[in-house]
């Protein structure tokens, strides 16, 4: 699963340059090169309209709806915070190591752990 983060790691670096480069006709028909030229707001409501879209799917779910709405929606919010966090510089092997870090850690431990000053 990680190998396809990478992978789409690179396709959203290579877009983003797409996006810098002036008259870039590679740009041009790019999803995410439009949105890293619209900019960082833009990207920001696309990654806040799919997280209530995410709720609003799950919702569903629990009352007996479409399971796979719930799914593509995931997948939505997923892709749209990769592309804020190439945006800033930053990629999806950092998230994967936050996450390697705090593995088998509680998470109440951790919130302990924070708390104890
Ligand atoms: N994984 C995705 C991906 N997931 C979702 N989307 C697009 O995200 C857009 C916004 O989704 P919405 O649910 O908001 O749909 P919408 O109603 O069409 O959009 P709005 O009118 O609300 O803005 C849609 O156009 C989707 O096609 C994606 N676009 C691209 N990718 C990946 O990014 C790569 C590069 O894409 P391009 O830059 O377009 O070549 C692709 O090869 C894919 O691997």
């Amino acid at each position: 699963m990680s190998d396809l983060l990478q992978q789409l790691d690179a396709v959203l670096e290579s877009r983003k340059q797409d996006a810098d480069a002036e008259g870039s006709r590679a740009a041009e028909g790019s999803y995410v090169a439009s949105l890293h030229r619209k900019g960082l707001n833009k990207i920001l409501e696309k990654v806040g309209e799919e997280a209530t879209e995410v709720i609003l799917a799950a919702k569903d779910v629990e009352s007996g709806g479409d399971r796979q709405a719930m799914i593509a929606e995931t997948a939505d919010l997923w892709f749209h915070s990769l592309v804020m966090l190439s945006h800033l510089g930053a990629d999806s092997q950092e998230v994967l190591n936050e996450l390697g870090r705090r593995f088998g850690l509680s998470g109440l431990e951790e919130k302990a752990s924070r708390t104890q000053d």
